[in-house]
């Protein structure tokens, strides 16, 4: 397994999580929003991360979920962590990382140095902060491809432990990590074919990429 921690996300298929394991991920990240192509329904979700070994993280990703939503996930032990993906305020954050007793990550939507500056607001509330790149109005939260100004990160401590999301792939990850230091990555579109459709060499080669850089 790489230094720098992988959660490959987006997987909705037996393959590409047996493929993420292998490649040496250290979480796996599942979708559970019905306007993604990468959502995968409760069922399947837990299906999927069950199917893991024990020592890789398995992420449910979630956007502005209600209770009853999360509690359809969560209960089986599949799940080893919460990625809230939307508008949840500090307060949304830490009643649910109380009411559903798990690690909850809080992504953070970054265009300036003031999105980064704003997250630690979630200091006490999240487990972790993932700085993904602001996605247009009317799209998708996540999973767009998109990078933002990695220098952004350049000299900032973040009060919480945090991973760099957006527009990754093995072509660039060795530069975004070298620019910021980031000590997880997180990817989804730049191990696809196609949104929704993973590429198991693409995770080998992200994968691999990392654990060169
Ligand atoms: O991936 C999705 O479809 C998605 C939909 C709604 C909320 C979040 C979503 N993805 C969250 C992730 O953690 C992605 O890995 C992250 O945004 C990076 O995506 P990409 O830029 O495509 O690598």
């Amino acid at each position: 397994m790489s230094r720098i921690a992988i959660k490959t996300c987006g997987l909705s298929t037996p393959e590409t999580v047996g493929a993420a394991v292998r490649a040496g991920a250290s979480h796996l990240g599942f979708i559970h929003f019905p306007k993604s192509p990468r959502h995968v329904d409760a069922d399947r979700m837990k299906a999927l991360a069950s199917a893991a070994p024990s020592h890789v993280g398995r992420v449910a990703v979630l956007v502005d979920a209600d209770d009853d939503q999360i509690a359809q996930l969560t209960g089986t032990g599949a799940l080893t962590a919460l990625q809230l993906h939307g508008g949840e305020s500090p307060a949304r954050v830490a009643a649910i990382r109380q009411r559903f007793a798990l690690p909850v990550w809080k992504a953070i939507s970054v265009k300036t140095r003031a999105d980064i500056d704003a997250a630690s607001a979630y200091a006490g509330a999240a487990d972790l902060l993932l700085f993904d790149a602001k996605t247009p109005e009317g799209t998708l939260p996540g999973g767009m491809g998109l990078r933002f100004d990695w220098t952004l990160l350049r000299d900032v401590s973040p009060s919480l432990p945090w991973g760099l999301s957006g527009g990754l792939s093995a072509d660039n990850v060795c530069e975004a990590i070298r620019l910021t230091g980031a000590p997880l990555v997180d990817v989804s579109s730049g191990i696809e074919d196609a949104p929704g459709i993973k590429s198991v060499d693409k995770i080998m080669a992200f994968c691999k990429a990392v654990s060169a850089c």
